[in-house]
């Protein structure tokens, strides 16, 4: 955690869910009602296809709701992209970017990265900007090398604490059950909070840097706890309501 800095806790739905999952959303925007939302925020983000009837679940809670990607351009003939814009239409606050899934499957650079970080803002969205190195790139110690380039390059000169969360996701991490160890993550948050800061002052020191990559209820409090990890970007475990709120509730203790 860092000091001043509201957590969030955010789930990414991925390729997953239909009409039927709209129940666990109801069950977390329920959750998520009592004093601690006033401490820590809570986000899901589902596939396009339920994102606004997932806002309209949500009118009466703290739970937000966001979308996994955006295309740089407010409009045009671009056939199975979603604009900025339209994510704002449909009530969402959120847009995931440059997740290591977008940038390996659909060959997504930092460049493109940053201008769909761009287009988020434009549209008054917040955006959540995913870094992380590969297994191979941590094995061979350039991780740190890694998270400067895709800090220096995916982020606008616009970024600010209110527009920008990133969310570090070391790729071999990512739904496979293995974590870095907890002075790992401690690194490379440091890190990173040093080249916020270094470029963007003082709104760098307010940026979230969320941690992503096999959070599950059993590790959430000890993982949350690292120095300068403001949340979670929780992938598989954030498909069922109880391990969501399981996670969300490891704040119980860490903001008591
Ligand atoms: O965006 C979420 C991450 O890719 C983490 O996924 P995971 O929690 O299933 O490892």
């Amino acid at each position: 955690m860092t000091p001043d800095i509201r957590p969030l806790v955010a789930g990414n739905w991925k390729m997953n869910g239909t009409r039927a999952s709209l129940d666990q959303i109801k069950a977390m925007a329920e959750g998520v009602k009592g004093s601690l939302s006033e401490k820590v925020e809570t986000l899901i983000c589902p596939p396009a296809t339920l994102l606004y009837v997932a806002t309209a679940l949500c009118d009466d809670s703290p739970l937000m709701i966001g979308a996994q990607d955006c295309h740089q351009k407010q409009s045009g003939a671009h056939t199975g992209d979603i604009s900025a814009e339209m994510i704002a239409d449909c009530f969402g606050t959120h847009v995931i970017v440059g997740h290591s899934e977008r940038r390996t499957d659909h060959a997504e650079s930092d460049v493109l990265v940053r201008a769909k970080t761009e287009a988020a803002h434009a549209a008054g969205l917040v955006a959540i900007v995913c870094i992380g190195e590969t297994g191979e790139e941590r094995k061979g110690g350039k991780a740190l090398d890694v998270l400067k380039r895709q800090l220096a390059e995916s982020l606008p000169d616009g970024a600010t604490a209110e527009n920008t969360v990133i969310a570090y996701e070391p790729v071999w991490a990512i739904g496979t059950g293995l974590t870095p160890t907890v002075s790992d993550v401690e690194e490379a948050h440091a890190f990173m909070r040093s080249e916020l800061v270094s470029r963007f002052a003082d709104a760098g020191g307010g940026m979230r840097i969320l941690y992503g990559g096999s959070v599950k209820p059993g590790n959430a409090k000890e993982l949350m706890g690292v120095a300068n990890v403001d949340g979670a970007l929780i992938g598989g475990a954030s498909l069922k309501a109880d391990d969501f709120l399981a996670i969300y509730s490891a704040y119980e203790e860490l903001t008591a």
